[in-house]
């Protein structure tokens, strides 16, 4: 039931607003729990059979689960009104986490977010009120509802900036503890027009550090997961991201939306952990595409010319087809169709060659008989001789070790450098005991879909989309064939040797048609930290708009040049403990032992970033190369310069490094900064 304000006898007090607020909320959580307590009493024994009874079973455990009232978490966030009586639309609506309804009369007391009417609540401004007069947006502490805000809908000049809302303002600015939470009650409007793309269509967004591009991925998630539920259900929704520590950090954002079935991976989750490294030279050609012509090759090589023809005994009548015809018949099915399904049409083709010999010969066999040729022996052997089964492996293992192989796949398509490049110098005894890189398994996965069909799921979102090759990029497009994606990262973030340098190539690779967008209002770096991060772009990203943050961040800069990186290290980290918030001290790789050190022995707790997700330290020794993608409400950076000299594209790692603080940035320099810094 909607809060009544009280009656105007007296004067409506702001206290008065909120009891009535808070009363809708305690009346929201009581209905809550009585949903909740209906699912939990429904039992699966009403399913027909043992297995149904099974997936109604976890489906109930799933939706009481959907059910938790997290007692951190308000279960509404906004309000909206009108006082029209001739609309359709509810004269008042509370918009929450979730659907929730009153027990008896199935009144809505809060409804989803992601609800068609709910977009208003994001949407609507003077300019476009949506029949709407108010919007109240709520502010909480806990779960304790501790203040409100109203933004007239009708009244406002169109096109005038509304005055910035407090409680966006606060959110915002509340410190980070701990993972990512949702921002569902804050989305702004072009935001909210890439969280509400149909599912059919497949968005990318660039968007500059902190513009809300993983946030807007997971919440796209949840809204196609509650708009589409039977058929994403089905087909499966996938998270891609860069590493588990990344995973792990926004891990908990889906389950606080109520989306407890998604499912997140690395790429090499994937694909495969790899098992052996090469220099990024090496990975750069074998992650381009044009790789996917060589294995193409590689793989229909495998082919073989018929030793003779085929010969099949029934009975005392034998039949023969040609030395000649058996080769045509391979010719004709040769890339026309994935190989495994090619090997079973050659089988059914030659063994319906035979039966035409036999209805010659005036036989009538029928399809039993075609079959039982296609099963025989001989055909068999042909087959095996002709057409040999093959796994991924074996196929890439010859390419690799066999440089006469190497040079048939790859003739016109790499050059001889590049043929050398990714030639193994000492191959394996086997394909059994080869080890593979990433850039291998990415080549595995193309073969394994030219052998057989890989399965496509309903929606894939793609996280840090820029550091993908091109060959991971078309494994991923595989998953997503049949279905759609959501594509967010940053190119000037880009940080591997072959990192994309336009999102329509990396559309063209995942082989989706999409549309770019482009977000560029920060809300995580304050703006002197965003502004001093941005002098890199012109070297990592020409072309790119230049971010604007939300939070202008007086005072979040400092710039140190110290005698003694260690010593300053721990200078600054004993005086930025007296502040509330996470804490991140982002070094170069190889020196995080030396800071690790440092700082165990001034007595400083701390842990250290790994890439699995680890604890949940207040402090934490971030290597340089892990920090894409996380915040620390204060970023300690130690020697910029070695960061950049540690890789070929240390200037864009250093970008990513400089745009991880939500409320202050300490560089610490002992030789001179970067010159495009400056
Ligand atoms: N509309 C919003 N309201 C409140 N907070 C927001 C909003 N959009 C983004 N944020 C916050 O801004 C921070 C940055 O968001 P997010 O990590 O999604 O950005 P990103 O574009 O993926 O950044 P990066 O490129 O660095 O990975 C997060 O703390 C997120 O919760």
């Amino acid at each position: 039931m909607p809060a009544a304000e009280p009656a105007a006898e007296h004067e409506i007090t702001e206290a008065d607003i909120l009891a009535a607020e808070r009363a809708h909320l305690a009346e929201s959580r009581a209905a809550l729990r009585t949903m909740r307590e209906h699912t939990a009493s429904l039992s699966a024994d009403v399913a027909a059979d043992w297995v149904s009874k099974q997936i109604l079973e976890s489906q109930l455990e799933l939706r009481v689960a959907a059910l938790a009232d997290h007692p951190g978490t308000p279960l509404f966030f906004g309000r909206m009104d009108h006082d029209d009586a001739g609309s359709d639309l509810p004269v008042t609506m509370y918009v929450g986490r979730r659907h929730i309804h009153d027990g008896d009369e199935g009144r809505p007391l809060v409804l989803d977010w992601r609800a068609p009417v709910s977009r208003a609540f994001y949407q609507a401004g003077p300019a476009d009120p949506m029949g709407w007069r108010r919007r109240r947006r709520f502010g909480f502490s806990g779960g304790e509802l501790t203040a409100f805000e109203d933004e007239p809908l009708d009244g406002g000049a169109p096109g005038l900036p509304q005055p910035a809302s407090r409680i966006l303002t606060e959110e915002i600015e509340r410190p980070r503890t701990g993972p990512m939470r949702d921002i569902v009650a804050t989305i702004q409007p072009d935001q909210d027009v890439i969280v509400r793309a149909d599912l059919p269509r497949t968005v990318c967004v660039q968007g500059a550090p902190g513009t809300g591009k993983t946030a807007v991925g997971l919440h796209r998630a949840a809204y196609l997961l509650f708009t589409h539920r039977e058929r994403l259900a089905r087909s499966g929704v996938l998270i891609v991201g860069p590493n588990r520590a990344f995973l792990a950090y926004i891990s908990a954002v889906l389950p606080a939306l109520g989306e407890v079935q998604v499912d997140q991976a690395t790429i090499d989750d994937l694909l495969g952990e790899p098992t052996a490294r090469e220099p990024a030279a090496v990975a750069a050609v074998k992650g381009d595409a044009r790789m996917a012509d060589v294995l193409r090759r590689a793989l229909w090589r495998h082919l073989r010319k018929p030793e003779e023809g085929l010969v099949v005994t029934r009975g005392a009548s034998r039949f023969r087809l040609a030395e000649h015809e058996v080769r045509e018949t391979a010719a004709s099915l040769r890339g026309t169709m994935r190989y495994g399904n090619g090997r079973t049409s050659f089988a059914k083709r030659l063994a319906h060659q035979i039966l035409v010999r036999m209805e010659e010969r005036g036989e009538a066999p029928d399809d039993r008989v075609q079959d039982q040729v296609a099963r025989s022996t001989p055909v068999k052997q042909l087959l095996d001789q002709v057409w040999p089964k093959v796994t991924a492996e074996q196929v890439l293992f010859r390419l690799l070790s066999d440089p006469a192989e190497l040079r048939a796949a790859a003739r016109g398509v790499l050059t001889g450098e590049e043929q050398s490049a990714i030639g193994w110098a000492k191959p394996a005894r086997s394909p059994r005991s080869a080890k593979w890189t990433a850039a291998d398994r990415a080549l595995l996965d193309e073969l394994d879909d030219l052998i057989e069909r890989t399965p496509s799921l309903g929606h894939l979102v793609v996280d840090e989309a820029q550091d993908l090759s091109e060959m991971q990029l078309r494994a991923l497009g595989r998953r997503c064939a049949t279905g759609s994606a959501t594509v967010l990262g940053d190119l000037a973030q880009g940080t591997t040797a072959w990192s994309a340098r336009s999102w329509k190539d990396v559309l063209r690779h995942l082989g989706q048609e999409g549309e770019v967008t482009e977000l560029t209002l920060g809300f995580r770096v304050p703006g002197s930290v965003l502004d001093f991060a941005a002098r890199l772009l012109p070297y990592v990203a020409p072309g790119l708009a230049v971010p604007r943050s939300l939070r202008p961040g007086a005072g979040a800069l400092t710039v140190r040049r110290v005698p003694e990186l260690a010593a300053g290290t721990v200078e600054t980290l004993t005086a930025t403990l007296e502040r509330e918030g996470s804490i991140g001290v982002i070094v170069p790789d190889d020196a995080v032992p030396a800071y690790a050190d440092a700082l165990g022995e001034a007595g400083l707790a701390h842990g250290v970033l790994g890439p699995d997700p680890g604890g949940d330290e207040r402090v934490l020794i971030v290597p340089a190369s892990l920090a894409k993608g996380l915040e620390y409400d204060h970023v300690i950076v130690a020697e910029p310069a070695a960061i950049v000299a540690a890789e070929e594209r240390g200037l864009a790692r250093l970008y990513v490094v400089l745009t991880r603080a939500v409320s202050t940035l300490t560089v610490l320099h002992r030789a001179a900064l970067p010159t495009e810094l400056s």
